[in-house]
């Protein structure tokens, strides 16, 4: 059962199609869009694509966005099912104040992180990033509860904040330096390093509550920016909130699967 995971995000929409909704499963396709040109998926990128049988998504766009997403999918059979955070899934306890508040695609890569861990028998405290058009950093401890987490805003809007709130901040992008000499260069560097340091923050908080140092996964289309400038040591995995998607759908997956079993044998 091949399974479509998507990744909607504030500026492009991430897809995924995998062999079998499990953890590890073949990817079969993949790719990228910026939200501008998602109308076009189903007479580009999706034209030859094999109709996926189950279509699972993470959506923190508008409804707007989440619609015209919904209007590419009809040529398949498969109905869109979007995540919806919940108290607790595939090995992580939310810790939100109100749980179904958090951003979908924050909670699908904690589990993405999780089930890494998992996998791994190391249930040690996680630290998540996310380095997309916000950043997000979330605490996990080495039970899988999500204790919180914070939102920064990513690279581009630091840098058009400060654009459109000075008069002589309108400058070319520049290179990280440790004692920036030009204006292009410290806001490039400024930006960098308050999301580093957030995150070695964070580490070193998760590391003092749990007492055990935390492992760092980092994802984002970001992400990569942000590697050479990092402080703690951390693993880039691209594929974090497919990872989650995953487990998530294996999860559905199954349980349907029971139920039909019950209902055949009743
Ligand atoms: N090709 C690229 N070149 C430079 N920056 C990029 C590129 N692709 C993505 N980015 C950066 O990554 C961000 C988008 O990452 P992504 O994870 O897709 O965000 P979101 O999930 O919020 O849509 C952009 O805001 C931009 O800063
Ligand atoms: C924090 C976010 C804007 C991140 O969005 P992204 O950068 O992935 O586009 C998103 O996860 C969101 O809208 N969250 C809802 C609020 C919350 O998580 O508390
Ligand atoms: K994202």
């Amino acid at each position: 059962m091949s399974l479509l995971a998507l990744d909607v995000g504030n500026t492009r929409l991430k897809w995924a199609l995998y062999e079998q909704p499990v953890m590890g499963a073949r990817m079969l396709a993949h790719g990228v869009q910026f939200l501008e040109n998602i109308d076009k998926l189903t007479e580009g990128d999706w034209i030859n694509l094999r109709p996926p049988r189950m279509v699972l998504g993470s959506v923190v766009a508008s409804d707007a966005i989440k619609r015209r997403v919904e209007a590419q999918l009809e040529i398949w059979d498969a109905a869109p099912e979007w995540v919806v955070p919940s108290a607790a899934e595939a090995g992580v306890i939310n810790g939100y104040d109100h749980p179904a508040r958090l951003g979908a695609d924050r909670w699908v890569a904690m589990i993405g992180a999780r089930q890494r861990l998992l996998a791994r028998q190391q249930l040690r405290p996680c630290v998540v990033v996310m380095v997309g058009t916000a950043v997000t950093i979330e605490a996990l401890d080495a039970e899988g509860r999500f204790l919180g987490g914070c939102i920064l805003p990513g690279h581009g809007i630091m840098l058009r904040a400060l654009e459109s709130g000075t008069a002589g901040l309108h400058v070319p992008t520049g290179v990280v330096k440790p004692f920036p000499t030009n204006t292009s260069d410290a806001l490039t560097s400024g930006g960098t390093f308050a999301i580093a340091g957030a995150v070695q923050r964070m580490v070193d908080q998760l590391a003092q509550h749990c007492g055990q140092t935390p492992v760092c996964y980092m994802t984002g289309g970001a992400a990569w920016k942000m590697a050479p400038s990092m402080s703690v040591s951390f693993e880039l995995v691209d594929t974090l909130i497919f990872d989650g998607l995953l487990a998530i759908a294996h999860q559905r997956a199954s349980d349907r699967a029971n139920q039909r079993l019950a209902s055949s044998t009743q």
